[in-house]
């Protein structure tokens, strides 16, 4: 037996509901008619289908699916079916006549090829009462059936395991040319549904009432109930006995007549039966009425717990029927209907074999049920556990009691990598310090103090305060490290997405060719060897600048190379264009806003590590001293630049950092020569980059269109996005903002159908070879036209020639030379030699003009021919 499914919650919501979803249908029964239809192919070939108890339609979604365009489908269901292309639907009982009537309204005198059924009445409380009515049902529908069903036609009904299903397909069988019983896979376990495919319909002219009336049909139930009795009945009431603590289904549903459901029987019945397991398991009382009985409930055997017991046998355990049992064997003994032959513990061990006996199956089935549930309670409990830790957390953070980074950060996360315990546990890192009397001196900068105390287990006596103040400073320290490693991790991770990335490798290519024609910005009267120098670029290069400018200390010519490199370092006050963009080229160290990557810097250049460091910590100050005004320096004053503004100059140690770092993200900054200024090259961005997002044409079309005026746009600029400060924020979440949190502008149709009118525009345009063989065409033939020009005039500066022939010359050259360019190329026309032209030699007969003889399979093979050399060249 498969897997167990669970039929309430979310036990439903299985794969076949979850593709039906995916899919459209409607009822995850859809599928059970897929399947059929997979197996026996009924509906391919339909042109008329009638569908009984239809709604909501998944049915009659898949027959309109799968059945020829223009065929026929009709749904009836006691509820209204919302409407599905193709299909016909109307609310009727199909028991009733109306129904009938108004199918053949609809289908007028067409005969249906297919006729489904699905139908179920609302199987609950009285499970045999349903059963019947859900078989009177399958008979009222083979009743249409018959009725509108072609000759060969198929009829597809759902019958529940009951004791009328012999019966039904006994019908079916004298109907119908091939019957056949089938359970697709979608249809669960645990439904006793079954479906009949009943096909090539015999179609008699007379069939006799009695196969499609209920009394008839099931006429014979009650033997059937009785013959079924001992079957499944009798092991669930031994199973009530064996495991009472087990709720079990009634499949078989009540006794026929019998539906009470509280039952009594007399004492004696019970004492005097041979099957007295199946009273206790299917009685709720024994009851003593009889004198007989009321003797025998005051004698010894009869305890006062077995009198209880007797009372609602409903409630009992094993141990509580079995005690019955014994009590039975006791009594009969008691009053003589046995001898004592067998002992109490026999009876036990015949119990147990009976109980192994009763419903194996069914008892791995509860098992595996029994181990699910529990399973899905303890993966629930673990889920709400977790909900409620972080729903806790949140609540602390809204009452401030907590900062965020306790969200989202398991703290012993193995993504974080090494350094996670110090980095989440600064309290008692803390301590340890404190403890080690190290915290203050670690302060202090006192590292070799710390790393002797080490060993030094004297506590030392400290300020209280400065303890805290120490105590804090440390705390910073440590997250700044933790950031410096946060960001360092980060930035790892992004190298590597940007590896795995193809679109930025191709970035990064283009980029490195473009840096390598970039020839860097020269100075007019810098030599050639410089200019190679600058030109590449790079840390070599100019470690190796660096490295001749301290061996040209010494050298003679060392004051002019020295003036070179200053007037390469310097920024001048120059405000021509040039110098803005070579100012834009050097990073501005002193921005108010410190970019990721200097506030990293600053962090990891702040560890302690660093310091005593020569030139760092002058550089560190340096980069704090710097102001805005520093590109704004006189070329003519030096010694100003070198005392107001941190620029290194060549003598000092610092030149090591003088870096000009080169803007990443737009090689087109980089290209802005002398003599353009800003806003020209304002302009041509635009013109080239700009209204090519959605977002920006719709802005733009709104605009112009006097939708929205520039004030309104202006004032749409201030949103919760727009001011959100960025300050101290880690680049990973910057990274991530920029992503996704950003207003969500709206996008027009018209803005999308511009830009894909450019985009056509832009595409229709010949590429560069097409456009150049077009313009050498139309050079040539101005050509031309010129030289026809140049001999007309000749022809018409001579005397020899009259007026008339003049004319006639002229006009020939000219249409010789204006036809220049124009040149119709010769036909040649192609005869394939086959048929009656193989093996000719010399023209083929009705061939006129240039033509060539072609192999039918020459094109063929020289193609395979280009293919293979092409995928050798390749390999
Ligand atoms: C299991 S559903 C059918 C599902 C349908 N095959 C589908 O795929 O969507 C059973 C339907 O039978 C209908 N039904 C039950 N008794 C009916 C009756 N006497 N006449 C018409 N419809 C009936 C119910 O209303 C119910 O919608």
């Amino acid at each position: 037996m498969g897997k167990a499914q669970k039929k309430t919650g979310k036990g439903r919501l299985d794969k076949y509901y979850k593709l039906a979803k995916e899919q459209g249908y409607r009822a995850r029964s859809a599928f059970k008619l897929i399947q059929l239809n997979k197996k026996y192919a009924f509906l391919e070939s339909a042109r008329c289908c009638i569908d009984l108890c239809a709604a909501p339609g998944g049915w009659l979604q898949v027959a309109s699916k799968y059945m020829p365009v223009n065929s026929v489908i009709v749904g009836v269901d006691l509820v209204p079916i919302k409407p599905i292309p193709r299909v016909v639907t109307f609310a009727a009982d199909i028991t009733t006549p109306q129904c009938r009537n108004l199918i053949r309204s609809e289908v007028k005198d067409w005969k249906a090829d297919v006729v489904l059924h699905d139908g179920a009445p609302n199987v609950g409380t009285a499970w045999v009462q349903d059963a019947y009515s859900q078989s009177e049902l399958v008979l009222m529908s083979l009743k249409l059936a018959v009725e509108f069903l072609a000759r060969g036609g198929t009829f597809v009904t759902k019958v529940f395991r009951s004791v009328d299903y012999n019966n039904l397909v006994w019908v079916f069988n004298q109907l119908f040319g091939k019957v056949e019983a089938t359970k697709p896979p979608s249809s669960r376990n645990v439904s006793a549904e079954i479906f009949v495919v009943c096909r090539d319909f015999l179609a008699p002219k007379y069939i006799d009432p009695k196969f499609l009336d209920p009394k008839h049909v099931f006429k014979d139930l009650a033997a059937s109930t009785a013959a079924t009795d001992k079957g499944t009945s009798a092991n669930n009431t031994q199973a009530n006995v064996f495991h009472p603590e087990k709720s079990r289904r009634k499949r078989d549903g009540y006794d026929d007549g019998d539906y009470t459901l509280f039952k009594k029987v007399p004492a004696s019945e019970f004492i005097r039966s041979n099957d007295p397991i199946s009273i206790l398991g299917a009685v709720n009382k024994i009851s003593f009425e009889t004198d007989e009985e009321k003797e025998w409930a005051t004698l010894d055997v009869t305890s006062a717990d077995v009198r209880a017991n007797c009372e609602d046998l409903k409630v009992l355990g094993k141990g509580d029927f079995k005690a019955l049992l014994k009590w039975r064997l006791a009594l009969r003994e008691e009053i003589g209907l046995d001898v004592k032959t067998k002992e109490t513990e026999e009876l036990t061990t015949e119990v147990v074999d009976v109980t192994e006996e009763v419903d194996e199956e069914q008892q791995i089935q509860e098992e595996l049920e029994r181990l699910n549930a529990e399973a899905a309670a303890r993966a629930k409990r673990d889920r709400r556990r977790a909900n409620e830790v972080k729903t806790k957390t949140i609540q602390r953070m809204q009452l401030q009691m907590t900062a965020p980074l306790d969200i989202g950060l398991e703290q012993h996360d193995a993504s974080l990598g090494v350094g996670q315990e110090d980095v989440f546990d600064l309290g008692g890192a803390e301590k340890s310090l404190r403890k080690q009397g190290g915290l203050s001196r670690l302060a202090n900068g006192n590292l070799d103090e710390l790393d002797e105390s080490d060993d030094d287990e004297a506590p030392v006596e400290e300020d209280q305060d400065d303890e805290a103040l120490d105590s804090e400073e440390e705390r910073e320290r440590k997250a700044q490290q933790l950031e410096a490693e946060l960001d360092g991790l980060y930035d790892a991770y992004q190298s590597r997405l940007r590896e795995r990335d193809a679109k930025y490798k191709v970035k990064e290519a283009r980029k490195d060719a473009n840096r390598e024609e970039w020839t860097g910005i020269r100075e007019p009267d810098s030599d050639e060897e410089d200019e190679e120098s600058e030109a590449d670029g790079g840390w070599d290069k100019m470690e190796q600048n660096k490295a001749r400018v301290g061996e040209s200390d010494d050298s003679d010519d060392s004051d002019e190379e020295e003036e070179v490199q200053r007037k390469r370092r310097r920024p001048t006050k120059d405000n021509s264009p040039r110098a803005a963009k070579r100012s834009r080229l050097v990073t501005k160290l002193d921005d108010s806003k410190p970019t990721a990557a200097s506030r990293t810097a600053q962090v990891w250049f702040s560890q302690d590590i660093f310091k005593g460091i020569g030139g760092l910590d002058d550089v560190e100050d340096e980069v704090m001293a710097q102001d805005d005004d520093g590109m704004d320096v006189d070329e003519d004053e030096p010694e100003d630049l070198e005392d107001e503004h941190d620029m290194p100059s060549p003598d000092s140690d610092d030149d090591d950092f003088d870096i000009v770092p080169q803007e990443p993200d737009d090689a087109d900054d980089m290209w802005d020569v002398e003599g353009e200024n800003e806003d020209e090259i304002k302009q041509a961005r635009i013109s080239k980059y700009g209204l090519v997002t959605p977002e920006a044409m719709t802005l733009a079309q709104q605009l112009v269109n006097r939708e929205k005026t520039r004030t309104q746009m202006i004032n749409d600029g201030f949103n919760r996005y727009s001011l959100n400060s960025k300050e101290g924020l880690p680049s990973w979440f910057l990274d991530d903002e920029s992503k996704f949190y950003k207003p969500n502008l709206p996008v027009t149709k018209e803005a999308m159908a511009a830009l894909r009118a450019k985009q056509r525009a832009l595409d229709a345009r010949p590429i560069k070879k097409v456009a150049e063989a077009k313009a050498r065409k139309k050079f040539k033939a101005h050509q031309q036209l010129e030289k026809a020009m140049k001999k007309a005039e000749g022809v018409n500066a001579t005397s020899d020639m009259s007026e008339k022939e003049k004319a006639q010359q002229i006009e020939k050259l000219m249409r010789k030379g204006m036809s220049a360019g124009k040149k119709a190329k010769k036909e040649i026309k192609v005869v394939v030699a086959k048929g009656a032209h193989k093996g000719l030699k010399g023209r083929p007969k009705g061939v006129k003009g240039r033509y060539t003889m072609v192999d039918s399979r020459m094109k063929k093979e020289l193609r395979a021919k280009k293919r293979k050399e092409k995928a050798n060249k390749k390999r």
